[in-house]
């Protein structure tokens, strides 16, 4: 499955282009990073992938995800697309659970609907999705709440909700930003690990080079709503072209030493 991006922009209705003009492609199995600082235009890019984007934002241009065009398309032509073919992670995980239902629950939801599944079949259903993302005593995972597990296992069930969709490409923004440093290696290799297993993309939106690079494949690196660089991420984190490309790579540089010393700058 591909996803193709072609000259997209995202507008505010005063007509201010918060993205501009972007191309690219997601070919199918394929791992891309989308890189950029804050406010660079990376998430709503990925909210117009999914057709999420709030009534104040305005598509234009063209995103093809699997042949079927998303600007412009009706809610029945999206809710194909959301979960199917795409499926999203966020930074905060728990902006995708809800606080009030035990975690066994809140799987049994997408694992009945998207795999048709019930009974004891569903059950094992969910077993197997908390083992897919490596969650330690399912037992007690399936009847706690969300907020009586670690951040990192909340993560986890969040991905795994993603994942019982069975989507062909991932979304994660910034899906290890709110975790500490540990934990984050654990996530990210979880990520590779179930892209690799199950062939599936991935869009790994994220502000910080050093994760990226050890995540994707390929990378795009976004300013002020504009794709400046684009490339192999060897080639973007080893010899940048780019002014500010160059200066992402030297403070992700700097922050790496700095950790390395155990001092900050
Ligand atoms: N709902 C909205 N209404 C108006 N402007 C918005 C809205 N959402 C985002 N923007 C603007 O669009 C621009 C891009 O935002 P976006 O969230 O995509 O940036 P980002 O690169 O993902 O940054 P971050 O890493 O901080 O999430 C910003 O200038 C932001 O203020």
């Amino acid at each position: 499955m591909r996803i193709d991006v072609s000259d997209l922009s995202i507008a505010l209705p005063s007509g201010r282009r918060v993205v501009d003009s972007i191309s690219f492609g997601l070919g199918d199995g394929e791992r891309l990073g989308v890189i950029g600082e804050s406010g660079s235009g990376k998430s709503v890019t990925t909210l117009a992938i999914m057709g999420l984007l709030p009534r104040s934002l305005r598509a234009l241009g063209s995103i093809e995800v699997d042949g079927t065009q998303v600007v412009g398309a009706g809610s029945k032509t999206l809710r194909g697309i959301r979960g199917r073919s795409v499926a999203k992670v966020f930074q905060d995980p728990s902006a995708a659970l809800d606080p009030l239902m035990r975690i066994g629950r809140q799987l049994e939801e997408p694992l009945a609907r998207h795999q048709g599944l019930s009974g004891a079949a569903l059950r094992d259903g969910v077993l197997g999705a908390l083992d897919e993302v490596r969650l330690p005593e399912p037992e007690r995972m399936i009847r706690s709440y969300p907020f009586e597990v670690s951040g990192g296992q909340r993560q986890r069930v969040a991905i795994a909700l993603a994942l019982a969709c069975r989507p062909q490409v991932l979304i994660a923004d910034e899906p290890t930003t709110a975790l500490d440093v540990t934990v984050q290696a654990d996530i990210l290799a979880l990520i590779r690990q179930l892209c690799d297993d199950r062939g599936m993309g991935l869009l790994f939106v994220s502000h910080d080079l050093a994760v990226v690079s050890q995540t994707v494949t390929r990378g795009i690196v976004m300013q002020h709503g504009r794709i400046v660089e684009a490339g192999p991420i060897e080639s973007l984190i080893g010899s940048p072209t780019e002014a500010y490309t160059k200066r992402l790579v030297g403070s992700a540089r700097a922050l790496d030493e700095a950790l390395t010393i155990g001092r900050l700058p």
